[in-house]
Order: C-alpha cells, then structure tokens, then sequence
C-alpha cells in the first residue's frame, strides 16, 4: 500500500530550484532513503512531506493526507526528526518527553515508560535531568531521535540520524530502525551518506538537482556494482575539485 507520494513537486527559493519536479512512492514497510548531495533538495521534500513548507507546484499525500491543505493531520500521524534542531535549551530530555507526549496525546504513564525505554536504548539515563544546553551534541540528538519516535508512529521522516552519534550507539540506532521497519512501519531517511544508505534502506531514490535521477534496491545490486556506483554515475556531472592537486 503506498503511504506517500509525491507527483511532480517543485519548490523555489528565489531562483535556486530546490524542487525541480520530485515524484516517488513510497510503500508501507519500507525503509526509504532519499539519498543525494549537498543541496539536492532532500530536507525540503521531506518539509514539504511533513507540511513545514509549501511546494510551488505538484501534489504530496502522507497516509492519504495532503499536507499542504492538512498540515497539523499529517503531523499528528508522523514522527519527524528534523536535521538541524536541537532539543529546547531550557528543557531536559524527559521534559521534552513530556512535552512531546501531551502533543502526541500520550497518556504520561506511556510517557515515563517510553522514556525510561529509550534513555536505556540509547544509553543516556544519567542525563535525562540535565538541561539540553548542557548536553553534548550526540546527547541532543539521542533526544531528538527518541523524541521521533516516541509515540511510535507509523511514518517517521528521519534527517541524517545518525549525525553526531558514536559508532555503538548507530549501530544500536540502524538495527532499532530496521526492527522498526519489520513491525510495519515506514520510514524515510534523508542521508548522503552511501555506506549508510546502502546498508539500511530496502530501496533507495537517489536525488539531485531536485529531481528522482535514479531508484535502488541495494540487495538487488549486482555483485560488482555498489550503490556508490550508481550515485557517481547519476550525480557526478560537476567539474569541480576532485581532491587532488
Ligand atoms: N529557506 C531557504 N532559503 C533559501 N534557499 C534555501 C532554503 N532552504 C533550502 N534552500 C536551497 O534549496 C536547495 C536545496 O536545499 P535542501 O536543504 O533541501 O538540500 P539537501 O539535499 O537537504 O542538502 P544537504 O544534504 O546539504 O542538507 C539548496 O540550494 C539550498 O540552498
């Protein structure tokens, strides 16, 4: 069953097209990756998805919702973890779980074992009383990711997750995803991390210059071809410093 689409989207800011065209369709019990370069226009498809921002043209749906017309409906169905936010300052971790849980329309006994549940999973118990500004980035981002997905919701749209974190705790965070995904839920990850994507996503749609230029199932990659492949040969048409003198 398809749980978001988009057809045709294009979004400028002034004349920098950050949209030029998006359509893709994604299934439920997928882990989707939206994997593309510096500046392809991954984060605005996924503000566009989750009714942040409004395209200039073309339609998306969420769970049969349209964001632009139903913003808040599609934000209370989806979990987001947005790239460059920071959990309040003012705030700690399980006040934010608070906070979070009575948007969400949690009840606060599911808050508090929710809570207790990821600040074990991503081993920050000591620090769900500290304020946010005294965390460390990894710190605020475990937050940010428990914060996602702690109402546990069918879609979640997930910017670089594993930004900041120690190599223990992503792979904690890869195979909660993955697990996540087998239960039925969808996710999308916005990355332009290869390795990464090639790893963790049941398909990929690689974007550039804000259009689909290619889809990948990475375990259907032949044997001599890599996802790195695949993303150099639909996005490296830059003539530009390569890294040698
Ligand atoms: N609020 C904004 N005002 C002006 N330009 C913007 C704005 N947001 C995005 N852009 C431009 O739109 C283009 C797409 O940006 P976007 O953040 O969607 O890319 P991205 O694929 O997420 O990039 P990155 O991987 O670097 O985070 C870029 O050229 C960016 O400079």
């Amino acid at each position: 069953m398809t749980v978001i689409r988009t057809e045709r989207l294009a979004k400028a800011y002034g004349d920098v097209a950050a949209l030029d065209g998006l359509s893709l369709s994604v299934d439920s019990g997928e882990l989707y990756g939206l994997l593309g370069p510096n500046g392809a226009g991954k984060t605005t498809a996924m503000e566009v998805l989750t009714g942040q921002t409004v395209a200039d043209s073309g339609e998306a749906e969420v769970l049969g919702v349209d964001p632009e017309t139903d913003p808040i409906g599609v934000r209370e169905r989806v979990g987001i973890l947005p790239e460059k936010e920071s959990p309040p300052s003012f705030s700690t971790p399980r006040e934010y779980f608070q906070f979070v849980g009575s948007v969400r329309g949690m009840t606060d006994e599911r808050v508090d074992e929710q809570t207790e549940t990821w600040a074990q999973r991503l081993s920050f118990a000591e620090k769900l009383d500290t304020l946010s500004t005294d965390l460390s980035r990894g710190q605020q981002q475990k937050t940010m990711i428990a914060g996602a997905f702690l109402h546990e919701p069918e879609v979640v749209f997930i910017d670089e997750p594993l930004a900041n974190l120690d190599p223990i705790v992503q792979e904690r965070v890869k195979r909660f995803l993955t697990n996540y995904r087998e239960a039925g839920n969808t996710v999308v990850v916005s990355t332009h991390n290869v390795e990464v994507a090639a790893e963790l996503c049941s398909r990929v749609g690689v974007v550039n210059a804000g259009e689909l230029v290619a889809e990948v199932v990475p375990s259907e990659l032949a044997t001599d071809e890599t996802l790195l492949d695949v993303f150099i040969e639909h996005v490296d048409d830059r003539e530009e410093w390569t890294g040698d003198e």
